[in-house]
């Protein structure tokens, strides 16, 4: 079973991400990490501290000389504003008199809606938002970026390849019969400022976050992950918390700020008559069976259909708004402002890079599930023989209606 769990404050010295179940003989270096991470801080519309901060990353442990030994991934994250922050964030007790009079540590009373601070303060007993905002902020998604790294190097292993792009900024959204692109158009995604793969939608997302920046407003929008690659049969319809999609729902909706998730055409989809709303299918020029479009986004039944899969998460506009919204001061009871000092105007683009994390981890796991294995190898010679051994079609059609016998690989479709 591959498990993951992450550590660490928005302002702490470092993250630490935990990725257990890996299993060996994946390539991997702390330069690959690197880049993810540098991916997840590009984007336009992005606030101050991307560009200050820098992200440190140490391998603490399961790889040697680049590969993966098979025992839990430990990935450290440094934050190089570590040294502005260490009084306020210390670990250990630090004397009152260090702290007095240091701005960053004024006590955060004025909680913004949108974001964890007041909810947070409830549930946990404090007083004022510092240490509520310092866990929920999406600071954390550096940890899940570089674990996603580890699950994307393992999955390229198996030739399943992932990417994400942008589909919608605020009202600006890419043309429906726009191409979908794949893994190797990454580069070409990540050079456009909105990681959005049409070039004139692009250019229209842009003078959309212009316009909402210089009216102190912020923006949400849309990222859609495809993974190219994928065999049949990951997930499962016969119960609930097997089925790939509500497993691939539930680590998109783990991020924050992600409101809303797709699979394939998802709400669109729900408009249309019958006829049109699923892919047909036929049969292919070598014999095997194949559908006639995406439209159901690769998963059907609980498991992915094979070939492409493509899910979209739609993320709210950042809750930290310049022209700051109404709330109540928690420690005078007055009406007043929701703090701020300084935020993403839209963080669209990075929350795709971190789709892409979340969803390489999820398809990880299920691919480990299905196949099993110890070191890549043996997974893909597992993965190999299950696919080498899929029932032919028509091959045995007496065969079809009867339950078959469970030990012998099925002879019919
Ligand atoms: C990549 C990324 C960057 C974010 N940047 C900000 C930000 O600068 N300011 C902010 O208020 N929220 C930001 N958020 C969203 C908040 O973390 C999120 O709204 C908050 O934790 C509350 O959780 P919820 O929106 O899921 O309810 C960001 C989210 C992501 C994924
Ligand atoms: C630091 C990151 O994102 C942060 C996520 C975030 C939030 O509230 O989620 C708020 C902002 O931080 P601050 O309020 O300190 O300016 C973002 O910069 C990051 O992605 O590495």
């Amino acid at each position: 079973m591959l498990r993951w769990l992450t550590s660490g404050e928005s302002h702490g010295k470092s993250l630490v991400g935990i990725l257990e179940g890996l299993p060996a003989g994946v390539r991997l270096t702390s330069q690959m990490v690197q880049d993810t991470l540098a991916r997840r801080r590009l984007g336009y519309g992005r606030g101050a501290r991307m560009k200050f901060e820098q992200d440190q990353v140490t391998m603490l442990a399961g790889v040697r000389h680049g590969i993966t030994q098979g025992g839990p991934l430990t990935i450290e994250v440094g934050n190089t504003e570590w040294p502005k922050w260490e009084k306020v964030m210390n670990p250990d007790p630090v004397d009152p008199a260090e702290l007095e009079g240091l701005a960053r540590n004024a006590p955060l009373t004025r909680p913004r809606p949108g974001h964890a601070d007041y909810t947070g303060m409830q549930k946990y007993g404090f007083s004022e938002a510092r240490p509520v905002l310092e866990r929920a902020s999406a600071r954390e998604t550096a940890t899940r970026v570089a674990l996603g790294t580890a699950a994307q190097a393992f999955l390229a292993e198996l030739g399943i390849r992932t990417v994400s792009h942008t589909t919608v900024i605020g009202p600006v959204e890419v043309p429906e019969d726009a191409s979908v692109p794949h893994a190797d158009d990454v580069d070409a995604l990540d050079a456009d400022p909105l990681r959005c793969f049409d070039a004139a939608t692009s250019e229209r997302m842009v003078a959309e976050v212009d316009d909402a920046h210089k009216a102190g407003e912020t923006l949400g929008g849309v990222v859609e992950v495809v993974v190219d690659g994928l065999p049949p049969g990951l997930g499962s319809y016969v119960h609930w918390d097997r089925r790939l999609d509500a497993r691939l729902a539930g680590a998109l909706m783990g991020i924050q700020a992600i409101k809303a998730v797709e699979v394939g055409d998802g709400f669109r989809t729900t408009r249309r008559r019958g006829t049109q709303a699923h892919d047909e299918i036929e049969r292919g020029e070598d014999g095997t069976l194949r559908r006639d479009g995406n439209k159901a986004g690769g998963v059907e039944g609980g498991m992915s259909v094979g070939g492409m899969l493509r899910v979209s998460a739609g993320m709210k506009p950042i809750a930290t708004v310049p022209r700051a919204l109404r709330t109540v001061d928690t420690a005078s009871g007055e009406e007043t402002t929701a703090h701020h000092q300084r935020s993403d105007v839209c963080a669209v683009p990075a929350a795709g890079v971190v789709a892409e994390a979340m969803v390489a981890l999820v398809i990880a796991q299920a691919v480990l599930e299905k196949f099993g294995g110890d070191s890549v190898a043996e997974v893909r010679r597992n993965m190999e023989s299950y696919l080498a051994n899929l029932p032919v079609v028509g091959e045995n059609p007496e065969a079809a209606g009867s339950a078959g016998d469970p030990l012998q690989a099925p002879a019919g479709f």
